[in-house]
């Protein structure tokens, strides 16, 4: 079988099915699997949450101009806590840092910096990507298509040369080496406001937006994370829900199938427009549990602009459901969000 799905196939929107049952039908299109958070990309020929094989060409364009793009963490015991982090206090100062962090920012979108706490840890986590440089690897992978395939999204594998890759592993660093940055001035800002012990806390990271040149084949990650040895990853659940951290059962059968990758958010549960109504079918006390858990995300009429309601944690699906369809993911942990900043497009 060509397509396995790690998700209801049922659930999958049909805009994103009808693009992937087409993208099926290529020959030069090896094994494809299907994640959980799967969704319609109007830019490109196959949905986001998806992750596919090929061995005589690759596809430079598919996973768009943020090549690199992933999640990192850095992970602080609970010891090492020493109170609680001040909102009120601290809210504000903390966004205005993480807008400083680096010279290109977060990104708009979903991209965001969040401190997050699980029962044993607290978690600075980052969901950022390659910013300028993509853009310019982007640029470059359009004209290697004008020049040697002109109205097609794939070059013979040949023209991934040594250059080639090193150019693109350029872009991967970058990514990588701008979310080790934020989460380790995240960290200076928790020890220098003493919310933190100094210590020696840990530092993981994956990438979701890659073409990974193997030995006889490519892997393309469009919107699905890489899973590398027992690594653990983070995915992104939601604003007011959290993270899930897992990491691969390297013995289960299953993996090989999901090309070491699995999904890289949650996936929607309700569209955009069902979650406004979902929140305005609450009841006013449920409604104010979320006001009171995030009260700097309130604008100045006291309410959740409508943006913010549809990151909201009923938007999405949860945890069990992410692990029910991917088995040979190990729950590792799972965290709630303490505060996030997000939207620092430059
Ligand atoms: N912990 C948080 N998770 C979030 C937040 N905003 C979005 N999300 C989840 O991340 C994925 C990835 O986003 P994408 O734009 O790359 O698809 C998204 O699907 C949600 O599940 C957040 O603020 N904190």
């Amino acid at each position: 079988m060509k397509t396995v799905y790690f998700t209801d196939s049922s659930g999958v929107e049909q805009n994103a099915l009808l693009s992937l049952l087409a993208f099926e039908e290529k020959e030069s299109i090896g094994q494809i699997a299907v994640f959980p958070d799967i969704h319609y990309c109007s830019e490109r020929s196959i949905p986001v949450g998806v992750a596919f094989q090929t061995t005589d060409v690759f596809l430079p364009l598919v996973t768009g101009k943020d090549m690199g793009c992933g999640v990192a963490y850095l992970r602080i015991p609970r010891q090492q806590v020493l109170r609680p982090f001040d909102k009120a206090r601290h809210y504000r100062a903390f966004e205005r840092e993480v807008h400083g962090m680096t010279d290109e920012g977060l990104g708009g979108g979903n991209h965001f910096l969040a401190l997050e706490a699980s029962d044993d840890y607290w978690y600075i986590i980052v969901h950022t990507g390659s910013r300028n440089l993509g853009i310019y690897m982007y640029q470059h992978n359009c004209e290697l298509l004008q020049q040697y395939n002109p109205g097609h999204d794939w070059l013979p594998l040949e023209l991934a040369t040594p250059e080639y890759r090193r150019e693109y592993d350029r872009v991967l660093t970058y990514a990588a080496s701008r979310r080790r940055e934020f989460v380790y001035k995240a960290y200076d800002f928790l020890l220098r406001n003493r919310y933190v012990l100094p210590g020696e806390p840990v530092f993981a990271d994956s990438c979701h937006n890659l073409l990974e040149f193997k030995a006889d084949s490519v892997i393309h990650r469009k919107g699905s994370t890489q899973l590398l040895g027992e690594g653990e990853v983070v995915i992104p659940l939601s604003m007011s829900r959290g993270s899930l951290i897992v990491k691969p059962n390297r013995w289960d059968a299953s993996l090989e199938q999901a090309l070491w990758s699995c999904a890289h958010g949650a996936g929607r549960q309700h569209s955009r427009t069902d979650t406004l109504k979902h929140w305005h079918s609450l009841k006013k006390a449920e409604k104010d549990a979320y006001r009171q858990r995030f009260p700097e995300l309130l604008n100045r009429q006291g309410d959740f602009d409508s943006s913010i309601l549809q990151e909201f944690d009923f938007a999405y699906k949860d945890s069990t459901a992410l692990l029910a369809t991917q088995p040979y993911l190990i729950r590792c942990d799972e965290t709630q969000p303490i505060v996030t900043v997000k939207f620092t497009g430059i």
